[in-house]
């Protein structure tokens, strides 16, 4: 911050004891010493305050006793402070602070810590929307200084957005093996093991608390001070960004316990989809259903520029809810008892992306490799232009695994005709259009291949979207024809029950009158 006024809006955040009670110390206020009437010498440190900052006209000369009108009338008398300690307590590095758009364009949110000369205590999440724009940014400034342009690679350099701090601060500042924490079994009661994978055990657990069940992933090996310690923080910076959308397992918390790496993540209670098609493959309207749902999720992570590169059955959690059918329930007005669970309840099946443990950011990617399987050739050759269209295959090779052309190969000229565009026998008919549609998704050329939002878009998994203009007013005209035709049987039946009830009440008063006269 620069300039009076933004300081005198930042005084009125400013307690008694000096600090800013939005958190923040500004730091930017250097004064100058004559102004300041308590100091014998003038004060030109950066660290001091402004004379304004005390309320206290600047004097015409220097003077060396304290004006304690001036000091009471500061209100201080309920403080312990003197406005020393206050400008002690204030103080600053005399180093400039970092400025950093994480923290906003100002140089502040300056953790009281650091101020203390602490080095900074929190990670910086690489896959947020202002830690990308920076690594956007840094890129563009090391391919300017590679440029033999060096005007504009001057100009990127000092652009006010990208310190030297933000350029030589590492996304992990914090240590997992100082930040150890004992929460597993004092928080959460362990239910059983649900899965295992390459990199944890995840076990169904009932917070001790809240009640709720959570899946808790724990590392099979110690992580922290370890080389996967990276990957492991790799799934916690993905899940803590992408945790906002329906169709990707919602994330809760994270933390290091002895050494391992935990994440506790909302519990789906349908397993995954690589159980679910162990025995028979996916209905063909199912598999309409999980496509459209991973395409969903998948063009959120896209949207956060994001890819997830390691989709596959294994990593896509379905989770069941019981909804009241309010058909039967309406329709059956007093007799809910008269109905079975089946009636009564319908089962919403959303289908959701977790393992985020491969996630990694489209401008700036450090692509771990997922599951061969469901690998397009062109990350296999380092090509990745178009990362956001391996997720794309790896769903095709999903879809098709979930049609029943399981077990994928690993290798061999299996796997290459796979990657030649040729579809692997099929357990169960496919109509023509969701063929073509996974064919498309599976294409050799990662350029053919439909985004997830044109995937979202296509008429084989909206029914609707592939009928014409003239079909769809003939079918909206049908149905409202039968719309009307019910609103008069409604009406008819209401005038039924209301020429019933009164036959009824008349019929009573009859037989009270007849009781009265034999009284
Ligand atoms: N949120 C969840 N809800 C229900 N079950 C889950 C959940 N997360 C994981 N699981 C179960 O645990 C298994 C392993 O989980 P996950 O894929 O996250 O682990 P991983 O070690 O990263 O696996 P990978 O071998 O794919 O790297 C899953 O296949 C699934 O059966
Ligand atoms: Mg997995």
């Amino acid at each position: 911050m620069s300039g009076s006024t933004s300081f005198q809006e930042d005084f009125r955040d400013v307690d008694n004891e000096g600090n800013n009670s939005s958190g923040c110390l500004d730091m930017s206020f250097e004064t100058s010493g004559e102004n300041f009437p308590l100091s014998p010498q003038p004060i030109r440190r950066k660290d001091t305050f402004r004379t304004e900052f005390l309320r206290l006209p600047a004097p015409k000369k220097l003077t060396f006793s304290p004006p304690y009108k001036r000091v009471r009338a500061l209100r201080l008398f309920d403080s312990p402070l003197t406005p020393k300690t206050i400008i002690e307590k204030s103080s600053v590095p005399t180093t400039p602070l970092p400025r950093s758009r994480l923290f906003g364009d100002r140089p502040v949110a300056v953790p009281s810590a650091y101020a203390e000369r602490i080095k900074p205590t929190a990670n910086v999440n690489p896959f947020t929307p202002d830690a990308q724009l920076l690594s956007k940014k840094r890129s563009r400034s090391l391919r300017s200084l590679e440029s033999p342009n060096l005007k504009i690679t001057r100009v990127d350099l000092n652009d006010s957005d990208v310190s030297d701090y933000d350029i030589e601060q590492p996304t992990k500042r914090v240590a997992l093996q100082e930040s150890n924490i004992p929460r597993y079994h004092r928080e959460f009661l362990e239910i059983e093991l649900i899965g295992k994978g390459e990199f944890g055990s995840v076990f169904k657990c009932v917070n001790r608390l809240d009640g709720c069940v959570y899946a808790i992933k724990k590392s099979t090996k110690p992580v922290a001070g370890s080389v996967s310690e990276k990957t492991a923080l790799n799934e916690v910076y993905a899940h803590a960004v992408l945790g906002k959308h329906q169709h990707v397992v919602r994330y809760y918390s994270a933390w290091a316990e002895d050494n391992h790496m935990i994440i506790q993540n909302e519990f789906c209670n349908g397993g995954s989809l690589a159980d679910k098609i162990a025995n028979e493959p996916l209905s063909a309207m199912e598999l309409r259903r999980m496509l459209l749902h991973v395409a969903e999720g998948l063009n959120y992570i896209h949207s956060e520029e994001l890819v997830h590169l390691d989709i596959k059955p294994g990593n896509i959690f379905i989770s069941i809810e019981k909804k009241i059918n309010t058909r039967t329930a309406d329709a059956t007005d007093d007799g809910f008892e008269d109905l079975d669970e089946t009636q009564l309840y319908d089962e919403v099946v959303t289908y959701k992306i977790g393992d985020l443990g491969h996630v990694t950011s489209i401008n700036n990617p450090q692509v771990e490799e997922g599951d061969c399987r469901y690998l397009p050739n062109e990350i296999l050759h380092e090509d990745y232009t178009h990362l956001h269209k391996a997720d794309v295959f790896a769903m095709g090779l999903t879809a098709l695994e979930c049609a029943g052309a399981g077990p994928l190969p690993k290798n061999g000229p299996k796997w290459h005709a796979i990657r030649e565009g040729q579809i692997p026998p099929l357990s169960q008919k496919l109509t023509k259009d969701l063929l073509e549609l996974i064919k498309s998704m599976i294409h050799p050329n990662p350029t053919q291949r439909p985004k997830a939002s044109q995937i979202l878009q296509h008429g084989a998994l909206n029914p609707d979207c592939s009928k014409s203009k003239a079909d769809l007013t003939r079918e909206l005209s049908a149905e409202k024809l039968r719309n009307e035709m019910l609103v008069k049987q409604l009406k008819l039946a209401a005038m039924c029950m209301k020429s019933i009830q009164n036959t009824r009440i008349i019929g009573k008063q009859v037989n009270r009158s007849v009781s009265t006269t034999s009284f």
